[in-house]
C-alpha cells in the first residue's frame, strides 16, 4: 500500500512525533540518580532493606550500588530529642523521569507507614532524591540536587563510599564538601549490611 492511500489513516502531527521520540530517547538513555535513605523508628535496618528491595522492584530502575550503613545523630533537631538514624545511599540507573522517581519514593515511604506530621520528625523511612544526573531545579516539589544534601554528612559520607568522584551539581565535589564539613555524628556500622538484590 502506498503511504496515505487509506483515507482513515491520518498523519501523525509533528508535535506528537517529537514527544514520542523524546520519550523513546529517555527509554534508551537511563539516567544516574542518587537516593538517600534514612530510618530512625522501628527496625531501622529492615526498613532500609525494604526500601532497597522496593527500589530494585521498580520497573525502569536498576539499583547499581548500595552504600554501607551508618548510624547518625539526628540532624536539624535538638540533641537527644530523637533516636539515632540509620542512613545509606543508593545509586540507581533509571528511565523514570525525576517526578516519577519522587512518586516512587513517596509510595515506598507510604508502604512502610511513614506518617508525615512533624518537620524532620522521626520516621521509619525517608527516601530523598539527592541528585538526578546533572539536573538543577528549584521546584519546591522536587528541588535538585536536594537543597540540603551538600550540608549533610549523613548523605555525603555514604555517597562518597560508593562514588568517590561524585559532584553535587552547583556545590562542588562530595570529597571537598566532606573535607570542609567533617564527619562528626556519622559512625560506620560495619556489623550491618544492606544487600543488593540480584
Ligand atoms: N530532592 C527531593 N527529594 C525528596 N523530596 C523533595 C525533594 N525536593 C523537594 N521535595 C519535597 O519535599 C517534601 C517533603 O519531603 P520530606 O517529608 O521527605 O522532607 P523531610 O525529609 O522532612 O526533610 P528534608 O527535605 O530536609 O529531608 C516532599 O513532599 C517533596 O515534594
Ligand atoms: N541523621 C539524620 N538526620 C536527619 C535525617 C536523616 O536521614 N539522618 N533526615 C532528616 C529529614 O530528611 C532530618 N534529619
Amino acid at each position: 500500500m502506498t503511504p496515505n492511500s487509506d483515507p482513515t489513516v491520518q498523519p501523525v502531527p509533528a508535535s506528537v512525533v517529537q514527544q514520542v521520540d523524546a520519550a523513546d530517547t529517555t527509554l534508551h538513555d537511563p539516567k544516574l540518580a542518587v537516593l538517600s535513605l534514612g530510618s530512625n523508628l522501628g527496625n531501622r535496618l529492615e526498613s532500609l532493606q525494604s526500601a532497597v528491595d522496593a527500589l530494585a522492584d521498580t520497573p525502569g530502575l536498576k539499583v547499581k550500588a548500595v552504600s554501607p550503613v551508618y548510624e547518625t545523630e539526628p540532624w536539624g533537631v535538638a540533641p537527644d530529642s530523637q533516636p539515632s538514624y540509620f542512613n545509606a545511599v543508593v545509586l540507581v540507573k533509571t528511565t523514570l523521569p525525576p517526578s516519577s522517581l519522587l512518586e516512587r519514593g513517596h509510595a515506598i515511604e507510604e508502604a512502610l507507614e511513614r506518617v508525615r506530621d512533624e518537620r524532620w520528625g522521626p520516621r521509619p523511612i525517608d527516601v530523598d532524591i539527592v541528585a538526578y544526573q546533572g539536573v538543577v531545579s528549584d521546584d519546591p516539589k522536587l528541588t535538585l540536587p536536594h537543597p540540603r544534601a551538600h550540608e549533610r554528612a549523613f548523605v555525603l559520607v555514604p555517597w562518597h563510599d560508593i562514588d568517590p568522584a561524585a559532584e553535587v551539581p552547583g556545590h562542588g565535589s562530595v570529597h571537598d564538601l566532606l573535607a570542609a564539613l567533617g564527619t562528626e555524628g556519622v559512625t560506620a556500622r560495619a556489623d550491618l549490611e544492606l544487600s543488593l538484590p540480584a
